[in-house]
């Protein structure tokens, strides 16, 4: 776990995974390794939200969760990062606005679950979102038909890019969006508490 920014230097494309992470589980990990393999990433920085604008109850303490998080996710590549608490945001946009400040140069692309992409329409100026940088989307059990029936998939169809050319999304110009299947996990956060195994 760092105290500072995470670094990354101008040219690098850096894939951002947002989440709550209460806690994180193999489906992060399996996202994660695909979204590097896939997009043309040079690294993945998770982002531990101090909290889902759209989720009523509070999550797990931060810190509980970056634990969690630093312990399951082992990679070179990636870094597991409270930026948003540091940098006080928890939109997307914002996020996103702020990092793009404070990394010029950078390519960033947002990464996320296929059941994110279903209601992304309801986040905060996700419009501004699309314009920003490219989007990856990794297929999640029980949603890919949400996702590709869903009104951003929709008003986005022109600037989609297929799965076979997935490599190029890292470098596209915004907006840019990629949607790809990987072998399912169909671990969830909400089933390991209902399942005891994370107390909040
Ligand atoms: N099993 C999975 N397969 C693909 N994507 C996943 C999977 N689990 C989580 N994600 C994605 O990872 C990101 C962070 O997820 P999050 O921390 O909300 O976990 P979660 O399991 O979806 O939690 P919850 O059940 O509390 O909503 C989201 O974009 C989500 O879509
Ligand atoms: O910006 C928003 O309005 C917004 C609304 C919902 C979710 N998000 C972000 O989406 C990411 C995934 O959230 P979650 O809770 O599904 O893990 C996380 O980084 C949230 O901050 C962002």
């Amino acid at each position: 776990m760092r105290a500072s920014l995470p670094y990354a230097r101008a040219g690098q494309v850096v894939g951002l995974l947002g989440g709550s992470f209460d806690p994180a589980h193999s489906g992060h990990v399996d996202l994660t390794r695909a979204a590097l393999r896939r997009f043309g990433l040079d690294r993945v920085w998770w982002l531990v939200s101090p909290g889902n604008p759209l989720k009523v109850d509070g999550p797990a303490p931060l810190a509980t969760r970056m634990e969690r998080a630093c312990a399951i996710m082992q990679h070179p590549r990636v870094e597991i990062t409270d930026i948003e608490a540091r940098i006080g945001t928890r939109y997307t946009a914002r996020t996103l606005a702020r990092l793009q400040a404070l990394y010029p140069g950078v390519r960033f692309v947002w990464l996320m679950g296929a059941d994110n992409l279903a209601q992304f329409h309801r986040w905060g100026d996700w419009e501004d979102i699309m314009q920003r940088v490219p989007v990856g989307v990794i297929a999640r059990p029980g949603d890919r038909i949400s996702a590709r029936m869903s009104r951003t998939a929709r008003i986005y169809r022109a600037q989609q890019l297929p799965g076979r050319d997935s490599a190029l999304l890292g470098r596209a110009d915004p907006p840019a969006w990629c949607f790809i299947n990987m072998p399912m996990n169909d671990v969830s956060s909400t089933q390991m508490r209902a399942d005891g195994a994370w107390q909040r």
